[in-house]
């Protein structure tokens, strides 16, 4: 069984996408064991981006990140980390086919509603980042 980190970006919240992702994952079958809404301030931001931070684009994101609510949850299942990256679809809307998250409700990469883990060593530091041990049921 594996875990995975996810995450409802600011201009998902806004939109009032939560419901109709978070159901897309229950309906899949993963179990949620852990879920909290929180504005992500710089320091977390800078930490959970920390592999971006020579781009171009850092602090544009660190800027939209800290922008609003998020949504963050821990999601479990057999292939967890890349059934629900199948599920977002890919990073840049324009690649992402529609029946994917992305590909159904983004249109541009800056603003593209939804975060997961890539691997298991970022699904581990993503939800020791955002979650305590006990937070996880
Ligand atoms: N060229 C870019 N311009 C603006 N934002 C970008 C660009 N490339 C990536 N990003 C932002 O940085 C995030 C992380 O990029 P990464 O390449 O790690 O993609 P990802 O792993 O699919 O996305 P995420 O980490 O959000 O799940 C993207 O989701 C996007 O919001």
């Amino acid at each position: 069984m594996e875990r995975t980190f996810v995450m409802v970006k600011p201009d998902g919240v806004r939109r009032g996408l939560v419901g109709e992702i978070l159901g897309r994952f229950e309906r899949k079958g993963f179990r949620l064991v852990g879920l909290r809404m929180l504005r992500i301030g710089r320091e977390l931001a800078e930490a959970h981006y920390a592999e971006h931070r020579e781009k171009p684009f850092f602090q544009g994101l660190v800027e939209f990140i800290t922008s609003g609510p998020v949504v963050a949850f821990v999601l479990e299942g057999p292939n967890a980390i890349a059934e629900v990256r199948k599920m977002m679809g890919a990073t840049h809307p324009k690649d992402a086919l529609p029946g994917t998250i992305r590909g159904d409700f983004a249109t541009t990469i800056d603003e593209n509603v939804i975060h997961g883990s890539a691997s298991p060593e970022d699904a581990a530091r993503e939800i020791a980042l955002f979650f305590r041990e006990e937070e996880l049921l």
